[in-house]
């Protein structure tokens, strides 16, 4: 049969690992989505699995889930209506550093030049508005307007997306998907790395023993680009931090990307919500290695909690010093080499055994006390184990995540830069996809669900045994915190009863509403043993039950926003 464009596509989306892609069919995108599916493996199985979604939004979130698990991901949607609700999660994966490639059909070539008015756009013959809007949002956006153009420019976008860690665009119309295309050449043009230059590693490696030179106290602050520069990036950190002996605090947007159980992890480093006293340490330094790491009003609590020393910050593929910086140097290379040269200094290490926090009291509730925060806690930790992925979303769950313990093999998933509530219910279903072997945790608070809950039935499709703790606290807690109103306020739910409405007459899903400690833990034996689809448990607790952080930091956060504006 004839190879085609959408077959060009197909090959390479196989080709750089992705085994499933998200999708809202429409008229602009059948024919490409017949494409896509009809590719097979050397076993004659679909070497792609369509995954459908109820919405482009959850769809591009879920896709952003799966390239968290998987590395890259694809949204296959159609014009306009589609893709302009894939922006969303584009824009997260942007926020988020991951490449995600959005897919979008678009109208027949021929179209544009009769002036014909079309479905699914503004009225207008003028067609480029999306490609236009995507530019802004994605590291590469193209539009294949001739079949011929479609091997330069697919491969142009997911080379930029996977070198750069970021989402790129590809607009394929209606009637390019099935035309006739030449075949791909090999892959390795498409994922071959820039490789780091060894004049500038070595260059930058001295730099580095040169900014620690003399420094007596220095220690390890690693932020959420870390994990996007791969799993070698994070092995050598921990050479690195295992050759210098320091101690290493985690951004809160890194948490999990440092091994917890290690002797040397120091907590979550948030200025004044902090964990295990890791403010404490940062600020005694002379000296900080700044590993992946992403200053934000978020992650320094409304700009109190911004290291007071000259900083070395090494990124994806640079290093930048006080006063100096260094291109083309791939992290991992960076830090490897590093780690051969340095000199052993646990001066930090010294200190914090003086100054670590002991270990706090964890109080019991009664069975039958009125459910807390504290309480939900108390019992979600034994649910960690090493083979367990917590997502937590936008709002209190941020900070009663960050406060739980990973044990050794536990990952943590956060949204923070974009922070689009509700990101968390498609992200851990397209997550738990590409890593089925993993227990998902999900915590998530009511007014977030309410953005995206229908992919809770894309769990069920799937028999996804997904476990999602929804605080439901009446309202928009973390808004309330920052800024209080009416707005702040939500028509309230019977959550569980809409997770069984997703069931039908084919559905696996559990649910239920909890109010006491005694009904919790009842409902989280149940949620272990319930292994064929995912189990939502209400978790009822009064709308100030929130934790201290929260209070602290959104203080702070809404006093940054509110600076007077400077006079220009
Ligand atoms: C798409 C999107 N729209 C609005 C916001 C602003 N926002 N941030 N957090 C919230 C409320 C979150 O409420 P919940 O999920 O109930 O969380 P908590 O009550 O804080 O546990 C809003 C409305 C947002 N972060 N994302
Ligand atoms: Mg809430």
């Amino acid at each position: 049969s004839t190879f085609t464009v959408g077959d060009y596509l197909a090959e390479r989306l196989v080709q750089i690992g992705i085994r499933h892609h998200f999708v809202v069919p429409g008229d602009y995108n059948l024919i490409l989505l017949d494409k896509l599916g009809g590719k097979l493996d050397l076993f004659g199985k679909p070497a792609l699995i369509e995954v459908g979604c109820a919405n482009e939004l959850n769809c591009s979130m879920a896709a952003e889930g799966y390239a968290r698990a998987n590395g890259a991901a694809a949204c296959v949607v159609t014009y306009s209506v589609g893709a302009l609700s894939a922006f969303n999660g584009t824009g997260s994966a942007y926020a988020e550093n991951l490449p995600l490639i959005l897919i979008s059909g678009s109208p027949n070539t021929n179209d544009a030049g009769q002036f014909h008015l079309l479905h699914h756009t503004l009225g207008t013959s003028d067609f480029t508005y999306q490609l236009e809007m995507a530019k802004k949002i994605t590291c590469c956006a193209v539009a294949v307007d001739r079949a011929s153009d479609a091997p330069r420019l697919i491969d142009r976008a997911i080379r930029t997306a996977l070198l750069s860690k970021k989402p790129a665009y590809i607009e394929i119309p209606t009637n390019l998907a099935g035309a006739p295309c030449m075949r791909p050449g090999p892959i390795s043009a498409v994922i071959d790395p820039a490789p780091t230059n060894p004049a500038v590693l070595a260059a930058t490696i001295g730099e580095a023993a040169s900014y620690l030179h003399g420094k007596l106290k220095p220690a390890i602050l690693v932020g959420p680009k870390l994990r996007r520069a791969g799993p070698e990036a994070e092995e050598a950190l921990l050479k690195l931090a295992e050759a210098m002996g320091c101690t290493v605090a985690v951004q809160p947007a890194a948490k999990g990307m440092f091994p917890e159980e290690h002797p040397q992890y120091t907590g979550v480093f948030w200025g004044q919500v902090s964990t295990l006293a890791a403010d404490s340490i940062i600020n005694w330094a002379d000296a900080i290695l700044c590993v992946g790491t992403v200053f934000t009003d978020y992650s320094t609590v409304g700009w109190t909690a911004m290291p007071s020393v000259p900083l070395m910050v090494a990124e994806i593929d640079h290093v930048t010093f006080p006063g100096s910086t260094f291109g083309r140097v791939r992290l991992c290379d960076f830090l490897t080499g590093l780690a051969k040269l340095v000199d052993r200094n646990d001066a930090t290490m010294v200190e914090y055994h003086r100054l670590r926090p002991d270990p706090v009291l964890i109080h019991v509730a009664e069975e039958s006390d009125a459910l807390s925060r504290k309480e939900i806690q108390r019992q979600v930790q034994p649910l960690l184990a090493a083979d367990t992925t917590l997502f937590v979303e936008t709002g209190d769950s941020w900070f009663n995540g960050i406060q739980m313990k990973l044990p050794k093999g536990a990952d943590f998933e956060i949204e923070m830069m974009w922070g689009h509530i509700g990101w968390s219910i498609p992200a851990s279903f397209g997550y738990a996809l590409s890593k089925p072997d993993r227990r998902i945790i999900t915590m998530v608070g009511d007014g977030s669900f309410q953005v995206t809950a229908q992919e809770v039935s894309q769990m069920v499709r799937w028999r996804l045994p997904i476990i999602m703790f929804l605080i439901n606290n009446k309202g928009y807690t973390i808004e309330v915190e920052i800024h209080d109103g009416l707005y702040n306020r939500i028509k309230n739910w019977d959550y569980a009863a809409l997770v069984q409405a997703f069931n039908s007459t084919d559905g696996n899903a559990a649910s239920c509403r909890v109010e006491t400690g005694g009904e919790l833990a009842k409902a989280i034996e149940m949620a272990k043993e319930h292994k064929g689809g995912p189990t939502l448990i209400e978790c009822v607790i009064h709308q100030d039950d929130c934790s201290r952080e929260l209070i602290t930091w959104g203080h702070y956060v809404a006093a940054a926003n509110a600076r007077p504006p400077v006079q220009k």
